[in-house]
Parts: structure tokens; sequence; C-alpha cells
């Protein structure tokens, strides 16, 4: 087709799918959204921000060198925090640090990351949780304000997973009433800290404090690392950029090193531990952990992160796969949409299904978290270690299940997913980094493990559990779980197989330890069967969550919303035990003829929502402005659009490029 004919209605197909649609498409919206409010709210804010067009670039992000991308992503940075600081903070207060409208928002301005983005999502929490009233008082308006902007330094080259391990020293010396920062090896450089490398002139560093002589673990300080008028490191102070990465490139990672670096006593956080003037260390947390309050809080978000990227994702691949027809299954027969084959549908309708499962998942966490920081806040910290082992287990599923249906999203594009003008490549390059940091997902599924193997015990010990392991109470009585596919008792039986699973492990260390090697040694050789254990406890609590709570959501919306949702979540949970069809034939009294029945109602399943899979990405409603992206614009003008964005490519700038010239014409005359 040529360019100049192209037309700009809708594409027909999509059109077609739309009037199928049998549902209300605002109330999905309202439910995805978590509410009729946050919708409007959403809408507002991206009103707010997206109307002016400050985020549109002339040329694709893509197409830039790397110097030049990092410099756009500052100027619309500097753009979006004007906007957030004047305008979304006044309508949503600080909890929009823990709703996604902020990222969901930027991503129209950043194909891939803010420079800036440590600076709300972890330096700004790290102030509000580890600093004192009277610190917060000083720093917080300046970091809201963007007077300052930070970065969150913990992870150093040497030492990412182990924190205890870092080598940063804080030694305090009482003389100046000052902390002596120090890194005294390669290994104990800071490294990858979002916005550190050019951007921050603040930081948040982990170092382990010395005071009087005596170690007393790792604790957060705030450093001023660069000169606030000619934004050079100060004396004493190495820092740069970690080099090209996966993605991310926008994102300013860095790297940090000290040598003997003085910063002001009061300069470490101290919330939940002080150095008194003459050195005397005071211990304020009731609880161990609570240094590690930023990562619970951030792993907590990641979940709704994950589940806004895979609707973005699934929004593209389903829209796509509408509008494109490929091969003639039937002779004589139109070439079909690629959406009505049901592989094409056993690809994409577990995305969708997906990615309500986590957004519901990742609110009723929210909720949970503020229950949480609500009882610890009267010195109740008794829910913690559930809340750890909850937000590290659905940080570590949600996170991976989000990237690996998104590299399936890009898959059923075919050829065309693989562009990045289609935006998959970037949405999946963003959320398989989430898979790694705020704790790699093999680490935290063994801190849930850890958890789940002490709840056995006491389940074991006749002693009362807390509720999200409460199944184990059941399982510890040996009454065999009968199968039935009603979700209740699909439900069940997972519980069943996390609790065997679970007791298994417990078993396994016993056995080990009979041998007559440590607890340590025993549960290093339970691992691949704890992290098993740990992500089977984890579905379970997605799988009863996502039910229960679409149950109690829907129960007010209009019948065909109620149907459709109540086919999503079937097929999410039948899509499971037929995922763990092993498990569940091991563990509970599943039999063939069970699973064969289950395969049936899963294809049955996918044919009733095949009518509905435009509709209910459209109810995800992303604003073109956000999705950027050829293949998945609410238009569906595919072709059209690939074809504008290839012909802004730098390399489409004239007919001959001057390599010809350079190389290939003095090669073809023989004179290279
Ligand atoms: C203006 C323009 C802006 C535009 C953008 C707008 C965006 C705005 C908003 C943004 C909002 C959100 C986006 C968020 C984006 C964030 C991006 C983040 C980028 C990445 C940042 C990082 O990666 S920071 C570094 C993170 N690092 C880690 O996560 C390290 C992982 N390791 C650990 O957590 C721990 O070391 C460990 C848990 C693995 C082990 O710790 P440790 O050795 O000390 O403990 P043990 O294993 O011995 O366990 C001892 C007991 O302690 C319990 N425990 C451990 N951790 C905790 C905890 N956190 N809480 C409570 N209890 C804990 C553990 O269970 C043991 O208990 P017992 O078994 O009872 O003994
Ligand atoms: C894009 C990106 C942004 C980041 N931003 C920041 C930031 O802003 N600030 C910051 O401080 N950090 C940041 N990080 C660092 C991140 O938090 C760490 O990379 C992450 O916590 C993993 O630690 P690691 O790299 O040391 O991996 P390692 O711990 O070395 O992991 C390597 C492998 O070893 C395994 N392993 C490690 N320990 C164990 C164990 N005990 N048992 C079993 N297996 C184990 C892991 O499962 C993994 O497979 C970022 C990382 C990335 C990729």
């Amino acid at each position: 087709m040529s360019t100049d004919k192209m037309s700009v209605k809708v594409n027909v197909d999509l059109q077609k799918e739309r009037q199928k649609c049998n549902f209300n498409i605002q109330e999905v919206t309202f439910i995805f959204d978590g509410g009729k409010e946050q919708t409007l709210q959403r809408k507002k804010i991206e009103d707010i921000a997206l109307n002016s067009g400050a985020s549109i670039d002339s040329i694709p992000e893509e197409c830039l060198g790397l110097k030049e991308r990092y410099d756009n992503a500052v100027r619309k940075s500097c753009i979006y925090s004007r906007i957030v600081k004047n305008e979304i903070l006044e309508i949503t207060g600080l909890e929009a640090l823990g709703n996604p409208v902020l990222r969901r928002t930027a991503d129209a301005f950043f194909k891939e990351i803010s420079p800036f983005m440590l600076h709300l999502g972890m330096f700004v929490p790290t102030i509000i949780g580890q600093c004192t009233e009277e610190q917060q008082a000083k720093w917080l308006p300046r970091a809201l304000e963007m007077q300052i902007i930070g970065a969150y330094a913990q992870t150093e080259l040497g030492h990412g997973t182990f924190i205890r391990g870092l080598e940063t020293t804080a030694t305090y010396d009482p003389e100046t009433e000052e902390f002596v920062l120090h890194s005294p090896t390669l290994t104990s450089y800071k490294w990858w800290a979002g916005g550190l490398g050019n951007t921050a002139n603040h930081c948040i560093v982990v170092a382990q404090l010395y005071t009087k002589g005596q170690c007393h673990g790792t604790h957060p300080f705030i450093v001023p690392i660069r000169d606030m008028e000619t934004h050079e490191p100060f004396p004493g102070v190495k820092v740069g950029d970690v080099g090209v990465r996966m993605g991310f490139n926008t994102a300013d990672n860095g790297f940090l090193s000290f040598n003997h670096y003085r910063i002001p006593r009061e300069n470490m956080m101290m919330k939940n531990a002080k150095v008194l003037k003459d050195g005397t260390y005071v211990k304020v947390a009731r609880h161990e952990k609570l240094t590690y309050g930023t990562m619970v809080f951030v792993r907590v978000t990641l979940v709704k992160e994950a589940a806004i990227n895979l609707a973005k994702a699934a929004t593209i691949a389903v829209r796509y796969s509408a509008v494109r027809r490929q091969s003639q299954p039937k002779p004589d027969a139109p070439e079909p949409q690629i959406i009505d084959y049901p592989t094409q549908q056993h690809k994409l309708f577990i995305c969708i299904a997906t990615a309500h499962a986590l957004q519901i998942t990742g609110d009723w966490l929210w909720r949970t978290f503020k229950d949480v920081l609500a009882d610890m806040r009267g010195g109740n910290t008794d829910s913690l270690p559930e809340l750890h082992a909850l937000s590290s287990c659905l940080k570590a599923i949600s996170t991976s299940d989000s990237a690996a249906y998104i590299e399936q999203c890009r898959f059923a594009c075919g050829g065309h997913g693989y562009m990045l003008s289609s935006n998959l490549p970037l949405i999946y390059s963003f959320v398989t980094a989430t898979r790694t940091y705020e704790g790699d997902y093999t680490v935290l599924l063994l801190q849930t493990a850890r958890f789940l193997v002490k709840a056995w015990e006491q389940v074991e010990a006749g002693k009362s559990v807390t509720p999200t392991v409460s199944y184990l109470t059941l399982a510890a009585t040996k009454e065999k779980v009968l199968w039935n596919d009603f979700a209740e008792g699909i439900i069940r039986s997972f519980q069943a197989v996390a609790a065997r699973k679970i007791s298994a492990c417990a078993e396994t260390i016993k056995r080990h330890m009979k041998t007559g090697i440590c607890y340590e040694d025993a549960w290093q050789l339970t691992t691949v069967r704890l992290v098993s254990a740990a992500e089977s406890h984890c579905r379970s609590v997605i799988c009863q969550t996502y039910w229960n709570e679409i149950t109690r959501l829907t129960a007010s919306c209009s019948t065909n919303v109620k149907i459709v949702m109540e086919q999503l979540a079937t097929l999410y949970l039948i899509y499971w035990a037929l995922e763990r069809s092993g498990d569940l034939l091991r563990y509970s009294t599943i039999s063939e003829k069970d699973l064969n029945r289950l395969q049936e109602r899963y294809e049955e399943l996918l044919a009733l929502i095949r009518p509905n899979a435009v509709g209910l990405v459209d109810a995800f409603d992303f604003r073109d402005e956000i999705l950027r992206s050829t293949l998945g614009a609410y238009d569906g003008r595919v072709y059209e659009r690939l074809m504008e964005e290839a012909l802004k490519s730098p390399l489409n700038d004239g007919p001959v490029q001057a390599s010809f010239h350079k190389y290939i014409k003095p090669l073809t005359k023989g004179k290279l």
C-alpha cells in the first residue's frame, strides 16, 4: 500500500470485533483499576500529563544514540516530574508511590525508563520508611520538590543478594561527629543503582556501620555525592555509568565508590537505629529486618507493575491478532484472522487472565501491606514475617510469569513482534529485569520456603498459624482432598499440593540431618524442592485471592460482566491445573478422566472468550500514547503504522548511505 493513500479509519476487523463484544467494557475497566474512583482519577491524571503532547518524540527513542537517548530521557523526566510535583501529587498524595498510575503514565514519556524513576520509586520511600520525623522534615520536602535528586545504592559489584556481605563501611568518628564512608575493595563498589551514573546528586548508601570498634551490620545513610551547582562529584566520590545493558539504558544505572569520604552523623537514617554523638549505638526497632523495609515496599508494588505491563503486551497482541490474517486452513475460504486459531487463543487468553489475577492479588497485597504498616506503627511486628513471605513469593512469581507471557505475546505477533516499534521487546526487556532486581526469583522463593517450613513445624506441634498458611492445618490431618473441578475444589487441591510438598521438604530436611549433617547443609540439599513448594504455595494464594476477589467484585456487576470475568478466572484455574497435572496426579485424587474433562472445558472456555477478546483488552484502557505500539493502537492501522515508523529510521534519511562511498564502492571496485 502506498503511504500517501493510508487510511485513517479504524480497521474493519477491529470494528467487527468491538461489535461482537457482549459486556459493558467500562465495568471491567473499573474492576481492573480497583474501582470507579480509581479509573476516574487515572483518566484525570493521564489527561493532565498527556494532553499537552509533551511526551511525544519526533524521532523514535530507539533510533537515537546512547547519549542522545539519555539526554532526551532527562529532558522528559524534568517535564514529567514538574507535572507530577505540581499537579499529580496534589490529586493523589503520597499514595501515588504505591499506585501504578504514575508508572503507567510515565510510559508515555519513556519507552525505556526515566533516570528519575528510582528517585520516586526508592529514594523517597526510604526517606519515609527509614528516617526519623526530624530527618523527614529536612529531606522529604526537598526530595518531593525535586531540589535534590536521589538514587538507592545497596548492591555492590561483589554482592547483591547477600546484603549482610556488603563491604562498604561507614565508620563513626566522634571527634568530628561524622561518618567516614569507604570502599575498601573493587568488589565493594556500589553497582547498578538506577539514576546514579550521571543524574543523582544524592544517594542512599547501604553500608556496614562501625562505631567504637564494633560492626553493627548494614544501615542506610543519605549521602550528597555531587556539587549542587556544578554537579561535579565531590572529592572522595567516584561515580559513573555501569555500561550498556539489555534494557534500562535510559535509567542511568551507576557505580559509586568512596575514599574516606565524610558525611555528618545526622545523615545516618535513624528511624530504626541511632548512633549518639559519643558513638554509642542504640537500637530502636523491634524487628531485626526493618532496615529492609524499602525492599518489601517495592516488592509489593512490583506485583501490580507486572500486571500492568502484561496487560499492555496482551492489548498489543490481541488487537494485532484480530487484524492479522494468515494461512488458509480451508480451501477457497478467506484467510482467517489469526485470533481464530485455538493455539493463538491458548497463547493470549491466559495473558489477559493473568493480568487480572495479578492486578487483583497486587491490590490485596497492597491492602495487607498497609495493615501490617499500621500494626507496626502501634509497635506490633507480629505480621511482618508473613508479609515478608507473601511479598517475596508474589514478587517472584508475578514478575517471572509476566515476563514469560510478555515474551509469549511477542511470539504471538510473529515477525512484527520483533520490531522495536511494536514495543513488545522493550516491555519485555524492562519486565525481565524485575525477575532479578529487588531480590532474585530463587532467592525470594527460598525466603518464603523458610516461612513455610516453620509454619509446618508449628502445625505439627499443634500450634495455630497465620491465615495464608491455615490450609496446612487441614493437610496435617492427613485427610485426602478429594478432587472436584469446581473452582473451590481446584483451589483446595492446589493447597493440598502445596501442603504435601512443604511437609515432604520438612521430612527431607529431617532425613538428611539423621545422616549427621547440620541443618544448613540439609536445607541446601532440599532447596530444589523448597523452591517448588514455595511456588505451589504462591500459586494457591494467587488462585484463591483471584477467585474470592473476582466473585466479590462482580457481585453488583451486570450479568455479562459477571459471566466473562468468571470465564477468565475459571480459565486461569484450569490452565494451571493442566500445567501442574503432574503435581495433581501425585498429590491429589485426580484421574486421567478428570484431566481429559478439564482439557475439554479449557478448550470450550477459549471459544467462549473468543468473541469478547478485543473488548477485554480494550477494558484495560491504555491510551495509544502509553501503548506506543505500531501493532496495538486502538485503530488497528498496523501496516500503515509499521511503514510510518520505518520511514522515521535515520537509515531512511536518503537513498544512499555514506558507508556505500566509504566501504562498499571501494570493495566492489577492488580498491579496499
Ligand atoms: C519524576 C519522574 C519519575 C518517573 C517515574 C515515575 C515512577 C514513580 C513511582 C515508582 C513506583 C514504583 C516503581 C518501582 C520501581 C522500582 C525499581 C527498583 C529497581 C531495583 C532496585 C533494587 O534492586 S535495590 C536492591 C534490592 N536488593 C535485594 O532485594 C537484595 C535481596 N536480598 C535480601 O533481601 C536479603 O539479603 C535476603 C532476604 C535474601 C537475606 O537476608 P539476610 O541474610 O539478612 O537474612 P536471612 O536469610 O539470614 O534471614 C534472617 C531472617 O530475616 C527474615 N527476613 C529477611 N528479609 C526480611 C524482610 N525484608 N522483612 C522481614 N524479615 C526478613 C528471614 O525471613 C529470616 O527470618 P527467620 O527465618 O525467622 O530467621
Ligand atoms: C536493571 C537493574 C536495576 C537495578 N537497580 C538497582 C538499584 O537501583 N539499586 C540497587 O542497590 N541494586 C539494583 N539492582 C541490583 C539487584 O538488586 C541485584 O542484581 C539483585 O538483587 C540480584 O543480586 P545479584 O546481582 O547479586 O545476583 P546473585 O545473588 O549473584 O545471583 C546470581 C545467581 O545466584 C543465585 N543465588 C544467589 N544466592 C543464592 C542462594 N542463597 N541460594 C540459591 N541461589 C542463590 C541466584 O538465584 C542467581 O541465579 C538492579 C539490578 C538490575 C538488573
